[in-house]
């Protein structure tokens, strides 16, 4: 299992959990990698933690002020990035060319749909993988895997159907390692998760919680 855990802007210290996603990925079967923001990005990398973007935007290098270049957040360390967060929304077309933008920079994708229509649509954009997250349960610490698992299996059917080598995450109140153990039943190959541990007093006994039975 993937167990990616996006910080969001949550007032954690970035490096304190990078260490412990590094430290916690050492000692499991499951792979942990971490989502600063992006001006904490070269820190986060610097610590040895798989490091992911949270976005890039849909554009090359030249005139895009405020912008983020898929290329300057790979030089930082990182090695994916998110793509469409419920809480960065993106047109289709912009979806597309983020993709294309991470591609050409190496990057591995996750593109973020609320439902499975929309999961499917970003499969056939040819991400690495899509993360279902229903928006209503972000932050509630109610795991998708127990309050909609048919969101989850049927995002897994719908990225099937479009392209199989798509891997499907799922996302939103997901927690402890039971919610990673569900989720992994109803056949998503890992999870998105934030509050569970950018939250967390202490954010590695959270994680070691989260992969204590993978
Ligand atoms: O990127 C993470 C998701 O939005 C889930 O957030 P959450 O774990 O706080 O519900």
């Amino acid at each position: 299992m993937f167990v990616l855990v996006n910080l969001k802007t949550y007032p954690c210290d970035p490096v304190a959990v990078a260490e412990a996603v590094r430290d916690v990925n050492e000692s499991t079967d499951a792979r942990v990698a971490v989502a600063p923001q992006a001006a904490h990005l070269e820190r986060v990398a610097e610590t040895g933690a798989e490091t992911w973007a949270q976005h890039v935007d849909p554009i090359d290098y030249g005139s895009n002020t405020g912008h983020t270049l898929a290329e300057t957040v790979a030089e930082a360390g990182a090695v994916g990035t998110l793509i469409n967060h419920s809480e960065q929304r993106l047109k289709l077309a912009d979806v597309d060319g983020a993709v294309e933008a991470a591609e050409r920079a190496d990057l591995e994708t996750v593109v973020c749909a609320n439902n499975p229509a929309q999961i499917g649509a970003a499969a056939a954009l040819g991400p690495d993988a899509v993360a279902v997250e229903p928006p209503e349960l972000i932050g509630t610490g109610t795991p998708v895997s127990q309050a909609d698992p048919d969101i989850v299996e049927d995002a897994v059917e719908a990225a099937q159907a479009v392209d199989a080598d798509v891997s499907v995450l799922c996302g939103a109140g997901i927690s402890t390692g039971d919610d990673v153990v569900a989720a992994g039943d109803l056949g998503s190959e890992g999870v998105l998760l934030a509050s569970g541990v950018a939250k967390a007093d202490d954010p590695t006994a959270a994680l070691e919680d989260l992969v204590a039975p993978l």
